[in-house]
């Protein structure tokens, strides 16, 4: 059989060079991931230590989630939690320059501190439905959270910044494990597609490979380009708010995800990304740094918690 391999929309890069390599390949993968981040906002990743059955598991306990009736689906909805913990409907959120809903319903497991006294954060529900769900939920959101923190510790080395300094701000910081189901195509969509353009709000994305296409990234020349993950990669995309860190430094690259073909209507998509994110007090104050005289200061200071609020009331989960 003979096939044809597409030129890769994004570069590969292989976190156990930067974990196990020697030097040389730790400050190879320091620049290649730097240098994606810089160029186009994007890069795949091999060597996240993120167990491929962990994932497995976890897709087969959100597809039976979503399968559950829409009532039921509906006792997980969190009041006050703005959709940061637990089920959001259908038709819900939009993207903050559409007046259309996207074409998905999400359930979002939030962090879990061991210290009780801590009330800075809501407590995830426990779905009675499918008990292994937040089990195996909150097993990934840490195997993220280690993976993610790894490409920051790189990331902090290439910005000319100590290797801990977003560990710092990280730690109990409040991440969201976001599980999407995007459901079959019925009728002709009026506007809405899958997931409209957007930028993500946080530091870093982790997203493992969806179940079926349709992610598009807009390239500095505006094209849409797919970005097909090959096994075992996972996509990583910088957030606003390394975007704003960085004073642009850093690309926060707009994506959308496409709706299939009318062929493929009738596939649902179902995918899984991390949303990594410091704790709510973390300043995220231009790094002086990224300053210069081409590249002047271009946001006021904010903190990480003042600024998620700003952008949940935009995109209709916040009120
Ligand atoms: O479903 C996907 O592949 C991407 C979703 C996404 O970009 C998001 O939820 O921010
Ligand atoms: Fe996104």
């Amino acid at each position: 059989m003979t096939s044809t391999t597409a030129p890769r929309t994004i570069p590969l890069v292989d976190l156990s060079q930067f974990e196990q390599g020697d030097k040389t390949q730790r400050q190879a993968f320091i620049n290649q991931l730097g240098e994606a981040f810089h160029d186009i906002g994007f890069v795949g990743v091999t060597g996240h230590g993120i167990s491929k059955d962990l994932i497995d598991d976890f897709y087969v306990a959100a597809k039976k989630f979503f399968a559950l009736p829409v009532e039921t689906k509906r006792k997980y909805e969190v009041a006050g939690a703005a959709g940061q913990r637990g089920y959001t409907s259908f038709g819900k959120e939009h993207a903050k320059q559409s007046q259309v809903a996207d074409l998905k319903e999400f359930f979002q497991i939030g962090q879990e501190l061991n210290d009780t006294s801590d009330s800075a954060y809501q407590k995830n529900p426990h779905v009675e439905e499918v008990p292994a769900f937040m089990d195996l939920g909150m097993q990934l959101y840490r195997a993220f959270e280690a993976s993610g923190n790894s490409l920051l510790r790189a990331i902090a080395l290439y910005l000319g910044l100590d290797e801990q300094y977003f560990g710092e701000q990280t730690s109990d910081g409040m991440s969201i494990l976001r599980a999407i189901h995007y459901p079959p195509i019925t009728q002709e969509p009026k506007s809405a597609i899958r997931a409209e353009q957007h930028e993500d709000i946080n530091l870093i994305t982790l997203l493992v490979g969806a179940s079926a296409g349709g992610l598009e990234l807009q390239n500095a020349a505006g094209e849409w380009q797919e970005i097909v993950p090959e096994n075992d990669e996972i996509v990583i995309n910088v957030g606003d708010m390394l975007q704003r860190l960085t004073n642009n430094y850093l690309r926060s690259t707009t994506h959308r995800v496409v709706n299939p073909p009318r062929s493929e209507w009738d596939k649902p998509r179902l995918s899984i990304p991390f949303f990594l994110h410091p704790r709510p007090d973390m300043k995220l104050d231009v790094l002086p740094s990224t300053v210069t005289a081409e590249r002047p200061q271009a946001y006021a200071p904010i903190t990480a918690g003042e600024y998620l609020d700003e952008r949940l009331r935009e995109i209709g989960l916040k009120k």
